[in-house]
């Protein structure tokens, strides 16, 4: 079969939080009646990116076209759940026209794309692009970053320099893979930070890669797809710290767990919990939903380091239990009991 004959698949990768759920949504919302399938990995058992893509209902985007990989890392569990979801999603009578791949935030991509290689998915689909969607005012503070010394290391563009810090591993793994490069969040940031950051984030690639700067993952997805990188083929090009590591990969840096919270009678006070559990511990990343008594529709709560955003994005199901539940994730050594006393302390009225 001809590369031309093969369904063209999109890799989106970016670190916790970067804005990969959100430029997905976009992108599926200006689909234009292209048949896109998304299949969603994400770290921690609690598939909350697959439910935010499934309420934004938008038309033509059938609710079996999100597909979640929850429970793990994609890229430790290639065989078991990716190769066969990819397989099921290409024997549809009806296969899709464009998959599109939301990684997890906390996934090197490498071992996905070396998995384009299997023969039943490398006859049928082609890579189309690597996507990187990057935080931008989280890589300007420095985020993923371990000392002046690492970052001198970092910007030779020595893959194979160990860092102190693993979030720097990733997010230096995640810019490798890319064909291009989306530097979300330019709202946040202002000319002269967005410029230097743009400078820093050049000198970090090692190869010519497109960068483009973005709000709320805003880009016309005539630009995301089609970008006909056939990646599969070009993997040496993209150095990882999973080469070194001979298939094992470091998820041991980091957990994830859920927290069930009871019904709150206004966002402030789940919110001020947010703040203060974000402010005692090193939390990367909050997710998930709550009740709010007399409302139909659930709270999304989302936080991103110390920034939290709340918004009501769909009625609770008829008949489902209005349980509310964060999923929090961060460095290994979370003082769980603590977290989890402070978001689900009852609700005094
Ligand atoms: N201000 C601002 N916020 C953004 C932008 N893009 C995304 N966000 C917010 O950042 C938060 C995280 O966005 P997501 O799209 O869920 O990020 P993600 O990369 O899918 O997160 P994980 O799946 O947990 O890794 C949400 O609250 C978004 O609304 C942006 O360009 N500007």
């Amino acid at each position: 079969m001809s590369t031309m004959a093969k369904i063209p698949a999109t890799v989106i990768t970016g670190f916790l939080g970067a804005g990969k759920t959100t430029l997905v949504r976009h992108l599926l919302e200006r689909a234009g009646g292209r048949r896109i399938a998304v299949i969603v990995n994400e770290f921690g058992e609690t598939g909350i990116d697959g439910e935010t893509l499934r309420a934004c209902e938008i038309p033509g985007c059938a609710e079996t076209d999100i597909v979640e990989l929850a429970n793990g890392c994609l890229c430790c569990t290639v065989a078991d759940e990716f190769l066969p979801t990819m397989e099921a999603l290409l024997d549809r009578p009806q296969p899709p026209e464009h998959i599109v791949i939301e990684t997890s935030g906390l996934a090197l991509p490498k071992p996905l794309l070396k998995a384009f290689g299997w023969p039943s998915v490398r006859a049928r689909v082609t890579v189309d692009g690597v996507i990187a969607v990057v935080d931008g005012p989280a890589v300007a503070a420095g985020r993923f970053a371990d000392d002046p010394v690492a970052v001198a290391q970092q910007r030779s563009a020595d893959i194979s320099v160990e860092h102190d810090n693993p979030l720097a591993e990733v997010y230096e793994d995640q810019l490798q893979a890319a064909d291009l490069v989306v530097l979300n969040k330019a709202d946040l940031l202002d000319e002269a930070s967005f410029a230097r950051l743009q400078e820093e984030i050049r000198t970090q690639l090692t190869r010519a890669v497109k960068l483009l700067p973005a709000r709320h993952g805003q880009i016309d997805p005539a630009v995301l797809l089609g970008l006909g990188a056939a990646a599969e083929d070009d993997l040496a090009a993209r150095p990882s710290h999973h080469d070194a590591m001979d298939g094992a990969h470091e998820h041991d840096d980091f957990e994830s767990f859920v927290v069930a919270i009871p019904e709150f009678t206004a966002p402030e006070p789940l919110l001020e919990r947010l703040a203060a559990a974000t402010a005692a511990h090193d939390i990367l990343r909050l997710k998930g939903f709550a009740a709010l008594r007399g409302k139909p529709m659930r709270l999304a709560v989302q936080g991103v380091g110390p920034r939290l955003q709340h918004y009501f994005d769909r009625p609770w199901q008829p008949g489902a239990a209005r349980q509310g539940q964060i999923v929090v994730i961060g460095r290994t050594g979370l003082d769980r009991a603590a977290i989890a006393a402070t978001l689900a302390a009852p609700v005094r009225d």
